[in-house]
């Protein structure tokens, strides 16, 4: 299967690194085009993927392709693209966020046209991300094999469009949220004596294992909190510090903007 990437930004590395470690695909199997050759000419030769001419071409040689611009480029590419789309009706997966099928359909022309809208997040790379992905009607018949991909790159979920904004917010954004919480934790610790590169693994570590502990355990996470706070202990002190100073309203605030963003490029 021969899977084609138009852009080759972040999360286009990051698919096909993801993909390429969990030996899905091939390099072979993978041809990329991006707006500036410079920033991905070196990933090609690194990786061994393909370097197609132009984005027709990335079409022509695929099977597959995923579209992995900025959202702002979707109709100006689209339209770039339409031919060569037209004349294959190659399956597209839209990575493209507050971009809805049904806008698609529009720059399209047709609700025929097999089209996947996919929502990863950055840690698709390790093989550690959470994807969702809705289907329109014409891709039915592809979607499994677009979702086994998608399972090479961690877990997956098939969900609503109306749900991708709160989606992207909770998955696709959150691991940028996640590593600064992690930072800020580490931080603290190099005020407090460590150096970066022990703060940072020691943070690291404590978060990976609170994420599998809430996946494996059947409690709930605050039943968790409940747990590591012993009374009058230090936990319950820091945790009623960080609440003092904003904790909780923080993460749903920047939570809730993230969602309006989302909705702001669907408009
Ligand atoms: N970075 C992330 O964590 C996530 C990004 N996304 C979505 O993925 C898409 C790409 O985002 P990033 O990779 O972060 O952006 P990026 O800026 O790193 O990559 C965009 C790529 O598009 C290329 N490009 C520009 N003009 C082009 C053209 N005319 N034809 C072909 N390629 C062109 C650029 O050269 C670049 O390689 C966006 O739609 C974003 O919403 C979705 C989930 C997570
Ligand atoms: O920041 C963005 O717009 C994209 C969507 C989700 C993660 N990155």
């Amino acid at each position: 299967m021969q899977l084609g990437f138009i852009g080759a930004g972040n999360m286009a590395q990051g698919i096909i690194d993801g993909l390429l470690n969990a030996e899905a695909l091939t390099p072979g199997d993978i041809i990329i085009h991006g707006g500036h050759a410079a920033n991905y000419e070196a990933y090609a030769q690194k990786t061994g993927v393909q370097v197609a001419a132009n984005n027709s071409a990335v079409i022509a040689a695929s099977d597959m392709v995923v579209l992995a611009v900025k959202p702002l480029m979707a109709s100006d590419v689209i339209a770039e693209i339409l031919p060569a789309l037209q004349a294959k009706t190659t399956p597209l997966l839209s990575l493209l966020s507050g971009v809805s099928l049904l806008q698609i359909e529009g720059y399209l022309g047709t609700k025929n046209y097999p089209l996947v809208r996919v929502m990863p997040n950055l840690n698709v790379a390790i093989n550690a991300g959470m994807t969702a992905y809705a289907a329109n009607a014409a891709a039915q018949a592809v979607l499994p094999a677009v979702v086994k991909l998608l399972d090479a790159l961690g877990e997956t979920i098939e969900l609503a469009e109306q749900h991708f904004s709160t989606f992207v917010a909770l998955a696709g954004s959150s691991p940028a949220f996640v590593y600064m919480f992690i930072d800020a934790l580490a931080r603290a610790g190099v005020k407090h004596g460590l150096t970066k590169k022990q703060a940072d693994k020691i943070a690291a570590q404590a978060v990976l294992g609170s994420g599998a502990m809430v996946l494996q355990s059947d409690e709930s996470p605050f039943d968790l909190v409940d747990k590591v706070s012993s009374p009058g202990g230090t936990t319950v002190a820091g945790l009623l510090a960080m609440e003092a100073a904003g904790f909780m309203p923080s993460v749903v605030a920047g939570v809730d903007a993230t969602i309006a963003k989302d909705q702001e490029e669907q408009d």
